[in-house]
């Protein structure tokens, strides 16, 4: 396979350029069909969870689903644009999940190293719709949970729905019953709607729906996550069973906390908004309890509530909050129609800051104004040190959409489903802030780390080598655009360094976050592979090994059917 150039230009993948052979037929799975248990489900016209009188060959209560999925092979020779703009209106990346669970062995092209051992397991909104009410947004489905089992060269990939309260409420009643991120379930009557309102305050009316990540804690047990405290399930990484909710014995209370908690071997840390005196609560658990404790609270600068804290930054010694004019809002919660930034609103006035929290005295050391900016997904953060060895900087980099709300639009279901060949995807960026911490100066700093059009200009979705976590680090993998599209359609592999990207592109294919897995013993930043499922044209989708380094493909394992795009994912190493 040649080597690919750090370059601007984003050279299509070919299977004539690798030492992969042409995609393997569906027959060449080598699925468990015992385990396969709606493998041989009876596809109906439309998908819905099934009711006693269908004679179709599954149970009551299971789902089933519409087999819309394009089935041609792909078409060969010289471009058909009106084929591609049919293909996109049923891309599986946006079609609900074909059925509840498979598992099965993949048939392997390519050498896949014989140190991946372990499992990756990738979390993402895979279901969007009950009977025939179609959800709007792509936040909003119910959680699909993807493993990819590694061992000695093979690969076992499953795939099986989160049964949260939300999920389980939905099969049994064929409608929605509680609160989505843009769907809101519409009450029978008056009665029922101050009802829900009440049950709105307690919090009892929102979700579970554990569709955002999945984290391995120090001790072992592994949690899949949404922004509500509630959504917070326990699964099984081999069976991806369900095995309960993850409550936190603390008295902290809330409703809503940051998608993304920071999760290492030794801690459990994250934010907790607080939408009623403006703040974020900074709180921090211990491997093998529930207890969070709270380091430190921050008040916001700005109003008339906390920025959207999807996700935040640490160094080695802080945490880092950022507070984004992006900001909840409880009015838009109670709303029943989603509004144009569904449960948020855009505060330029209020401006933006970011808040640095010391991690041991919980005392807030730096807090800066700092251009106004957009980001769902921080990167990584470090400190800059003086010779003497003091702090006189933090830098926090972080997926930036260039302080534009449209992408929160753009990532509606419809917009998704109805590419047209037009370039539509927003701008993004790698943003790097720069926030003084010895009191030069009262401002931060926000520039691009790199040119966005290393990358197509499309950024989101990144990941690091988790050894580099809060400590000055060199790349960072994501995915970046090759135009026209609508949403990041390529994997590329940033070095914040030479200020230069390589890029994967398979045409008309959505790769999801590509994950880093460092070889055991590596001594390099990027000695390791990189990991990510795609979904791809004609309903089709794959696993794909690159290398690390190289960024070249190593590896791809073809599903037996495509997968729905996901969102993040994390690492269980083998134990022995
Ligand atoms: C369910 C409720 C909420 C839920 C919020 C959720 C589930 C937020 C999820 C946010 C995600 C997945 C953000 C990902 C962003 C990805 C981007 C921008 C990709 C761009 C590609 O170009 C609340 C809103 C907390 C309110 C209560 C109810
Ligand atoms: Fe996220």
């Amino acid at each position: 396979m040649a080597s690919l150039a750090f370059s601007t230009l984003i050279k299509p993948y070919t299977t004539s350029s690798t030492k992969i052979p042409p995609s393997s037929s569906s027959s060449d799975f080598l699925a468990n069909k015992d385990s396969s248990i709606f493998g041989a489900t009876t596809f109906s016209s439309n998908m819905n969870f099934c009711k006693k009188s269908c004679t179709g060959n599954h149970r009551p209560g299971d789902l089933v689903i519409t087999n819309n999925i394009a089935t041609k092979p792909p078409s060969v020779g010289s471009p058909q644009p009106e084929k591609e703009i049919e293909n996109d209106r049923k891309h599986v990346a946006w079609t609900s999940v074909r059925q509840e669970r498979w598992q099965g062995e993949l048939h392997v092209q390519g050498e896949i190293p014989l140190w991946l051992n372990g499992t990756y397991l990738r979390n993402g909104p895979g279901l969007w719709h009950i009977g025939d009410y179609n959800f709007r947004h792509l936040f909003d489905g119910y959680a699909t949970l993807v493993r990819l089992h590694f061992h000695g060269g093979r690969v076992v990939m499953g795939h099986r729905q989160i049964e949260s309260d939300a999920y389980k409420a939905a099969k049994k009643n064929n409608k929605l019953c509680y609160r989505e991120f843009s769907e809101v379930p519409k009450p029978d009557n008056f009665l029922a709607y101050i009802g829900d309102l009440a049950n709105l305050f307690s919090g009892a009316s929102l979700t579970d729906n554990a569709n955002t990540g999945v984290v391995r804690l120090g001790d072992g047990r592994v949690v899949c996550l949404t922004e509500t405290i509630k959504g917070s399930i326990i699964i099984d990484p081999d069976t991806l069973d369900t095995l309960g909710k993850f409550e936190y014995s603390d008295k902290l209370g809330g409703l809503i906390h940051s998608a993304h908690p920071i999760v290492t071997n030794t801690e459990f840390l994250t934010l907790l908004p607080d939408l009623i005196k403006p703040g974020y609560l900074v709180v921090r658990m211990e491997p093998g309890t529930n207890e969070r404790r709270v380091i430190g609270r921050v008040g916001c600068r700005g109003g008339p509530a906390p920025g959207w804290v999807h996700s935040f930054p640490v160094t080695e010694n802080y945490v880092v909050v950022p507070e984004m004019p992006l900001r909840y809002c409880a009015q838009n919660l109670l709303k029943s129609e989603p509004t144009e930034l569904f449960k948020f609103e855009w505060h330029p006035h209020s401006k933006a800051y970011m808040h640095v929290m010391c991690k041991s005295s919980g005392n807030i050391v730096a807090s800066v104004e700092v251009p106004l900016y957009v980001t769902f997904h921080f990167i990584n953060a470090y400190e800059e040190k003086d010779e003497e060895g003091r702090v006189t900087a933090i830098i926090a980099d972080c997926c930036e959409h260039n302080a534009d709300t449209t992408i929160l639009q753009k990532l509606r279901l419809q917009n998704l489903r109805s590419f047209s060949g037009q370039d539509v995807l927003p701008d993004a960026r790698v943003g790097r802030f720069r926030i003084p911490m010895d009191g030069s100066s009262p401002y931060g700093s926000l520039e691009a780390a790199l040119d966005p059009n290393e990358h197509g200009k499309g950024m989101d979705m990144c990941t690091i080598n988790p050894a580099f976590l809060g400590k000055k680090y060199r790349y960072a993998y994501a995915c970046g655009a090759q135009r026209p599209c609508n949403f990041p359609n390529t994997l590329t592999k940033i070095d914040l360094v030479e200020k230069e990207a390589k890029n994967w592109h398979d045409k008309g294919s959505i790769p999801s976050e590509p994950f880093f897995v460092a070889r055991p013993g590596a001594t390099e930043e990027d000695d390791g592979v990189v990991i990510s499922m795609i979904s791809d044209k004609n309903g089709e989708g794959y696993a794909v090994v690159l290398d690390g380094s190289t960024f070249e493909e190593i590896a791809r394992a073809k599903f037996p059917y495509g997968l729905p795009y996901g969102l993040h994912g994390c690492w269980v190493p083998k134990t022995s």
